[in-house]
C-alpha cells in the first residue's frame, strides 16, 4: 500500500491502493515495473501504479480457480451477506470513492458521488439475487423418466472494464459473477485503475474470500498481453467486457480457440428522435442528460439528434439556451461543475477531428465548437446545426459534448435512418401520440430504448445491445444468467 502523500485527503487513505490484488495478497509487477496514472483536468501525476502483466494474470487466474470450488459450494445465503458486506462498505466510503474517481477520470465530484450509489446498487441488487437462483422440472415425453434443469455457475470469469464508469463497470461485472458461485480475474482501464483497486480493499474487509475477485492493473501496452492471457487459458469459462467495439471483436477472435462464453457492451451510436407531438421542453432536458453526461463519455450517450423539421429551430433555440445556462466546464472539484475534461488528448483530438469534419462538410457551429478557453483538456458543450448523415458524426461513436442535430420529416424515413448502423445500444426518442410510441419503440434495432428520457440506467434494468453494439446483457433479473450454465438431468427408471 502507499504511505506517501496524497494528492487529495481521503478519510481513510489505506484506500489509495497501487499494487494489484492476487489472491488476497497486495503484489507490485514481478520487475517492479509502474505506470503512471494522471488527473485529467490538471494532467498532474497522481500515483504510479504497479504495472503487472502474463506472468502475474497467469497465478490471478491459477488463485481464482483454486477459490472458485469452495466459493460455488457456499450457499448463495451465504454470498449474498458477504456481497451485502461489500455494499454496506462500498457507501460508508462513498464520499473517499467519489474523490478518487473525480482526481483520476475528472468527472465532476456529484456525478461521482451518483456513481459509487449507482455502482453499489448493482452489489446490493446481485446479492439479493443471489438466494433467488432457481431450476425447473419439466415434464418428460416418457413416463419413466423425470428431467430437471439446474444453474450452476460458470466458473473463472474474466472481466476487463473502461476508464467511463470506473466503479459501476467493475460492480455490474464482479456482483453478478460473485453472486453466481464465480471467482473473477478483473483488468480495468489503465486511465483508472485506483477506484478499482479502492473497490478490492473494501471487498477484502467484506470477507470475499482470497482468490475470488483479484484485479491486475496494467498499462495499455500490457493489457494486450493480460488480455492474450485472459481469452487464451482453458481454466477461463467467460470474458465480460465493457469497451470499445475493435478490441470487443480482439477478444472474441482470441477466444475462439477455447470457446468461451462472452459479454460485450461495445460502441454505441444513439439516436435521439424528437417528433412533432413531444413536449420539447421535456426533450431538451432529455437530450442534455443524454448527451452531456460525463462530458459525453458514455456508451448510451445520444451520439446522433434527429428533430422534426416543424420544431427543429425552436428544439436547437432552446437546447442552446439551456446549455448555456445549465453547463459550467471545469475541474471536477470545483463548485457547481457539470463538465469535466476528456479523459486524454486522444479523446480531444477524436472530438476535434469529428467537428472539423462536419464543419468542412458544411454543418453550422451554433455553440461551442472549440477547445474551451481552461486549454488541456477541456472541450465545450457544442451543437451542431445543418448535419448531414454523411459526417463523422453520425457514423462514429464521437464520445464528446458534440450535440450534432438533423432536420427530418417523415418517421419511417427517420426510422430507417437511426437503424442504418452496425450499432445497436441505446436510442431515445420524444413524443405523446401513444400509437406512434409502440409504433417506433419496436422499429428501433436497439437493445433499450429511452421513450420521453434520456436516462435508462439502473440496476433493475437488463442493459446491452444488439448488433455490434455486443453480446448479453448486464444488470437485472438477467444479469447472472451470463455466469451461469444451465445443466439437464434425466433422472430415468422411475
Ligand atoms: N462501450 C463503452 O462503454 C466504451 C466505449 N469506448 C469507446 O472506445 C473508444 C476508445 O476508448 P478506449 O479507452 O481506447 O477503449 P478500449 O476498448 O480500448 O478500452 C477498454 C478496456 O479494454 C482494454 N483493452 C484495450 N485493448 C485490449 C486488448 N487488446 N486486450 C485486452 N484488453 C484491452 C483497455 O485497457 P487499457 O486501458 O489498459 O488500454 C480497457 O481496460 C472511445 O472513444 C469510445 O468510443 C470506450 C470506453 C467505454
Ligand atoms: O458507457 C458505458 O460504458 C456504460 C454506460 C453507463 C450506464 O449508463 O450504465
Amino acid at each position: 500500500m502507499t504511505t506517501t502523500k496524497l494528492p487529495i485527503h481521503l478519510q481513510d487513505s489505506t484506500l489509495y491502493r497501487t499494487q494489484s490484488y492476487i489472491n488476497g495478497q497486495w503484489v507490485a509487477a514481478d520487475d517492479a515495473s509502474t505506470f503512471t496514472v494522471d488527473n485529467p483536468s490538471t494532467g498532474a501525476i497522481i500515483a504510479k501504479v504497479c504495472n503487472l502483466g502474463a506472468a502475474e494474470t497467469e497465478r490471478a487466474i491459477d488463485a481464482a480457480n483454486k477459490a472458485q470450488k469452495a466459493w460455488r459450494a457456499r450457499t448463495g445465503k451465504d454470498r449474498a451477506a458477504i456481497l451485502r458486506r461489500w455494499f454496506d462498505l462500498i457507501l460508508a466510503n462513498a464520499e473517499d470513492l467519489a474523490q478518487i474517481m473525480t482526481l483520476e477520470q475528472g468527472k465532476p465530484i456529484a456525478e461521482s458521488r451518483g456513481e459509487i450509489v449507482y455502482g453499489a446498487s448493482f452489489v446490493e441488487w446481485f446479492a439479493e439475487q443471489a438466494k433467488r437462483v432457481t431450476g425447473d422440472i419439466m415434464a418428460s415425453p416418457n413416463a419413466s423418466n423425470r428431467m430437471l434443469v439446474m444453474r450452476e455457475p460458470i466458473g473463472v470469469c474474466a472481466a476487463i472494464t473502461p476508464w467511463n464508469f470506473p466503479n459501476a463497470m467493475i460492480t455490474r461485472k464482479v456482483a453478478p459473477a460473485l453472486a453466481a458461485g464465480c471467482t473473477v480475474v478483473l483488468k480495468p482501464a489503465e486511465q483508472t485503475p485506483l477506484s478499482a483497486l479502492a473497490l478490492a480493499e473494501l471487498a477484502e474487509r467484506a470477507g470475499i474470500p482470497a482468490g475470488v475477485m483479484n484485479i491486475i492493473a496494467a498499462d495499455s501496452e500490457r493489457s494486450i498481453a493480460v488480455g492474450k492471457v485472459l481469452c487464451a487459458s482453458p481454466i477461463v469459462k467467460k470474458v465480460t467486457f465493457t469497451g470499445s467495439t475493435p478490441v470487443g471483436r480482439i477478444l472474441l477472435q482470441q477466444s475462439a480457440p477455447t470457446v468461451k462464453k462472452l459479454s460485450l457492451e461495445l460502441g454505441g451510436l444513439a439516436p435521439f428522435i424528437v417528433f412533432d407531438d413531444a413536449d420539447i421542453d421535456a426533450a431538451v432536458d432529455g437530450a442534455i442528460v443524454s448527451k452531456y453526461r460525463n462530458a459525453g463519455q458514455t456508451c448510451v450517450c445520444a451520439n446522433r439528434l434527429y428533430v422534426h423539421a416543424a420544431v427543429y429551430d425552436q428544439f436547437i433555440e432552446k437546447l442552446a439556451v439551456k446549455v448555456r445556462s445549465v453547463l459550467k466546464v471545469g475541474d471536477g472539484f470545483a463548485q457547481a461543475v457539470t463538465q469535466g475534461p476528456l479523459i486524454d488528448d486522444a479523446a480531444v483530438a477524436k472530438v476535434q477531428e469529428h467537428v472539423k469534419d462536419a464543419v468542412d462538410k458544411g454543418a453550422k457551429v451554433v455553440m461551442g465548437g472549440k477547445a474551451h478557453a481552461l486549454g488541456g483538456r477541456f472541450y465545450e458543450p457544442t451543437i451542431l446545426s445543418n448535419v448531414g448523415e454523411d459526417m463523422l458524426c453520425m457514423r462514429e461513436e464521437t464520445f464528446g459534448p458534440v450535440a450534432p442535430v438533423v432536420k427530418f420529416t417523415d418517421e419511417a424515413h427517420v426510422i430507417e435512418l437511426a437503424n442504418n448502423t452496425e450499432y445497436g445500444l441505446a436510442s431515445y426518442f420524444y413524443s405523446r401520440d401513444v400509437g406512434r410510441i409502440f409504433r417506433v419503440a419496436e422499429a428501433l434495432e436497439y437493445g433499450m430504448v429511452g421513450v420521453n428520457t434520456g436516462l435508462i440506467s439502473n440496476e433493475v434494468a437488463p442493459f446491452g445491445g444488439v448488433k455490434q453494439s455486443g453480446l448479453g446483457r448486464e444488470g437485472s433479473i438477467y444479469g447472472m444468467d451470463d455466469f451461469m450454465e444451465l445443466k439437464y438431468v434425466c433422472l430415468g427408471g422411475i
